[in-house]
């Protein structure tokens, strides 16, 4: 099951739970029991889904579900912390630092994805001025690795530079020889860090080839290759428990610059279909052109998502290209409705609505008035694009979700270039009670326990993350 899928298939789970007049014992383990069936599809290894089921029913209260108490959002949030717990395992990798020679060797099997995951590493690093350099000791058969390794080393460290990748075989006739290999490789060039570089596909099998290597050399981070497309997610999760090392980054596609940086709680936020504001207030910066960013904010938080404003964007999106990535990030468009490895559907939904837009009045694209936009005029605007009423219906439904969750955004400061993460700390608790749900805020305990909370987490990211960025859904 690939990602979006199990996010999905989460979601619906919880949301059919919270459907039921009575939340008792039997409702949630037919829940818990969803959601596991979900897990194990994604393969996540069946130990750890079973624990993660006996502590979500350990931290869950039937009693608060039984007294009116938002269910889905408690369940929703349990099931939120555990998948985080599962993909935290507590303790930072080493980071490089720019400037200081630091060597990094890479290990994983042939094929997992490697040596195109070392030059990403590489390239990314380039990008923000270090000086990176590759050892390819990767040599099948040939000459001695080890002493390439070591040379490549030496050499590199004379002419300064500060990262210096080290990447090694991942085919042999046996495997004990790989080990043993890789063992001596490390133990030649002393690795500041050893990364584990694994392709997402693999199954099951993860949590056992995560363990092998980090028994043999000492694994400090994870890479997850291949999460584009087919890939099943489930693995990332094994690996983690495995090497006890945390997921630094995915690797999302063939091209050199297909690679994020893995940060947990926006990827479990948009894996639940929760959505990540920071991560999206960061895209926009990426995605807006320049001249447009502080209208397009400003309008925002003025709470005005017009028809226009959602037809440049969408213009914007289709300039700039993976429309998945930035949509995931929305509240509102998840993962499900936008899934990775199906952009050309979504793409072309969006060429679609465009069409409609196109067949609009201005006075129609700048408003935030819905209701203007009444049977006639939708009968019109699908004649003239020469689409489905039904069509033009279903975009407006998708605008007044759109709108609903962007007006949440309303009087909200507008963070700089630079800064996104800068929204959260721009805003105070006022700012956060009007964001969050009215339930929600009661169940913290007002604005007097929504001070306390934030005070106590240092930071307003994190509970956007948490709270799936104040998007009601
Ligand atoms: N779709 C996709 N393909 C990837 C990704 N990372 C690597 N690949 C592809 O996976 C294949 C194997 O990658 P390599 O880098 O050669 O793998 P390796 O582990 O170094 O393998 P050996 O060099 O044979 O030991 C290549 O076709 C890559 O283009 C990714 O994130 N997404």
């Amino acid at each position: 099951m690939v990602l979006a899928q199990l996010g999905g298939s989460i979601s619906r789970a919880i949301q059919q739970m919270s459907n039921a007049t009575i939340i008792d014992e039997k409702v949630l383990n037919e829940c818990l029991n969803e959601i596991t069936r979900a897990l194990l599809q994604s393969d996540v290894q069946f130990k750890l889904v079973r624990d993660m089921q006996t502590n979500i029913k350990k931290i869950v209260n039937l009693d608060d579900l039984a007294a009116g108490h938002n269910k889905r959002k408690i369940i929703q949030q349990a099931i939120f912390n555990e998948l985080c717990k599962m993909l935290d395992p507590g303790k930072p990798a080493f980071t490089p630092k720019k400037g200081k020679t630091s060597v990094v060797m890479f290990v994983g099997l042939q094929g997992s994805g490697k040596t195109t995951t070392c030059t990403k590493y590489a390239y990314y690093h380039q990008k923000k001025g270090w000086k990176p350099a590759l050892v390819c000791a990767d040599t099948y058969m040939e000459s001695d690795p080890v002493k390439i390794a070591v040379e490549g080393v030496e050499r590199f460290k004379k002419e300064n530079c500060d990262l210096i990748i080290v990447d090694t075989s991942g085919r042999h006739k046996q495997e004990a020889a790989l080990f043993e290999e890789m063992r001596q490789v490390s133990e030649a060039t002393k690795p500041d860090l050893v990364i584990f570089v694994m392709d997402s596909s693999i199954g099951q099998a993860a949590f056992d080839q995560a363990q092998a290597f980090k028994q043999s050399v000492a694994v400090g981070a994870v890479i997850v290759t291949k999460m584009d497309g087919h890939a099943k997610g489930g693995g990332a999760l094994s690996a983690v428990a495995a090497t006890k090392s945390p997921v630094i980054f995915i690797g999302t596609g063939e091209h050199m610059d297909e690679f994020e940086v893995f940060d947990v709680k926006p990827f479990v936020s948009r894996l639940l279909g929760m959505g990540d504001w920071s991560g999206f207030m960061d895209k926009i910066h990426e995605v807006v052109p320049m001249d447009q960013q502080p209208e397009l904010l400003q309008k925002l938080s003025e709470g005005n998502f017009t028809l226009r404003i959602m037809y440049e964007q969408f213009q914007n999106i289709l300039k700039m290209g993976p429309i998945g990535q930035v949509f995931s990030m929305l509240p509102g468009f998840s993962a499900e409705l936008m899934p990775k490895g199906r952009e050309k559907e979504s793409q072309a939904k969006i060429k679609r609505y465009m069409t409609m837009m196109d067949s609009m009045t201005n006075e129609e694209l700048d408003s935030s008035n819905p209701k203007l936009m009444n049977e006639s005029r939708m009968m019109r605007i699908a004649r003239g694009s020469g689409r489905h009423i039904r069509e033009v219906m279903e975009m407006m439904e998708e605008y007044k979700r759109l709108a609903k969750i962007w007006s949440k955004m309303k009087g909200l400061k507008i963070p700089k270039k630079g800064e996104m993460s800068a929204l959260s700390r721009n805003m105070n608790a006022q700012h956060m009670s009007k964001v969050l749900p009215p339930q929600m805020l009661k169940q913290i305990g007002g604005m007097g326990g929504l001070q306390n909370l934030m005070k106590q987490m240092g930071s307003t990211k994190d509970m956007m993350g948490m709270f799936g960025g104040g998007g009601d859904k």
